[in-house]
């Protein structure tokens, strides 16, 4: 299937000399919930504001859906919507007004029946009358997101969508967001809360230093770099690893109470029985047993630092 958002060679040097983006690449499936990770100034801003028009590309092409985005700028930008970091507009205008408004600047008849399914959608319905200066945080945002659902896009970039936004609304966004999916719309979103991707991302892509370090499905990511544990608890506490294990690698807590054995999912995983088959020989009883998984943090943060 053709990508709905297709990015290539795409590299931003700003007028300060400094290089943002380095040769990107990037397809985005149609349909798909795709989260952008890296560390501040990586270049996350960057590229979304140049795939939705905002600043001009030094070298490289950006097709959405079909469009390019400079040579068929409103083509391109009317499948787009984007919901920005900031919170940006007309705090004097009523939540209605607001949301038509957007939808015009697009060029696209009134339609008040979609807006008013949106509004009930975020649960902004009650609050139509109101002015956005007179909403809660959490609900300015939400206004933003009607705002850029607005025009009826197919991909909509969402900047950091639950930055300082609490538990309970972010669990609500993120069900907002599925459900936009199944609508049809393709979903990109920078998120510096690793569990917001986890939660909710098909596939994941890590950009550092302007450079795409990686883009996986998740679960083929959480798979491949995800190092397992096994911690045995031991009846007796041990002075040091015993040679006889050494082929394992164990590493032994500071307390000499815990054995802690190291694993990919690959193959390591079948010498655990070999393992444990071994403590016995050698005497050595173990009260508890538990595995952990890293997590996507884990690995990320490895990623960035270069060494996964
Ligand atoms: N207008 C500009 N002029 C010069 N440098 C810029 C400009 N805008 C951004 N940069 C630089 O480009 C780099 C990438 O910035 P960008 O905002 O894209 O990063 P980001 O990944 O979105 O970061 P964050 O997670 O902090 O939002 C940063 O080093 C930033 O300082």
């Amino acid at each position: 299937m053709q990508p709905v958002v297709s990015v290539k060679n795409l590299s931003k040097t700003y007028a300060s000399g400094f290089q943002a983006l380095k040769h990107i690449d990037l397809d985005i499936r149609q349909g798909e919930i795709f989260a952008l990770l890296g560390p501040n100034g990586a270049g996350k801003t960057t590229l979304i504001s140049i795939i939705c028009g905002i600043v001009n590309a030094s070298e490289g092409t950006v097709m959405a859906d079909g469009h390019d985005i400079r040579d068929d700028y409103r083509a391109a930008r009317g499948k787009i919507g984007l919901v920005p970091q900031e919170i940006s507009t007309d705090m004097f205008e009523s939540v209605w007004s607001s949301v038509n408004f957007s939808r015009g600047l697009f060029g696209k008849p009134a339609n008040p029946a979609y807006i008013e399914k949106i509004l009930r959608d975020l649960s902004l319905w009650e609050k139509r009358d109101s002015r956005i200066m007179a909403l809660s945080g959490g609900m300015k945002r939400r206004v933003m997101i009607a705002k850029a659902l607005s025009h009826e896009p197919r991909i909509l970039f969402l900047d950091e969508p639950t930055a300082g936004v609490d538990v309970d609304l972010r669990r609500g966004m993120w069900e907002m967001v599925r459900q936009l999916r199944e609508n049809g719309v393709t979903i990109i979103l920078t998120t510096h809360y690793i569990e917001e991707a986890e939660e909710m991302a098909d596939r994941i892509g890590v950009i550092n230093r302007g450079e795409i370090v990686l883009i996986e499905e998740k679960t083929a990511l959480m798979e491949k770099l995800g190092k397992k544990q096994l911690t045995l608890e031991l009846q007796h506490p041990l002075s040091a690893v015993p040679a006889a294990l050494a082929h394992y690698r164990l590493d032994l807590s500071p307390d000499g109470c815990k054995l802690i054995y190291t694993f990919d999912n690959e193959g390591q995983r079948s010498e655990i029985a070999g393992l444990l088959r071994l403590l016995s020989e050698n005497g050595i009883e173990f009260k508890d047993l538990q595995t952990s998984q890293s997590s996507l943090e884990d690995i990320f943060v490895s990623l960035v630092r270069g060494d996964a």
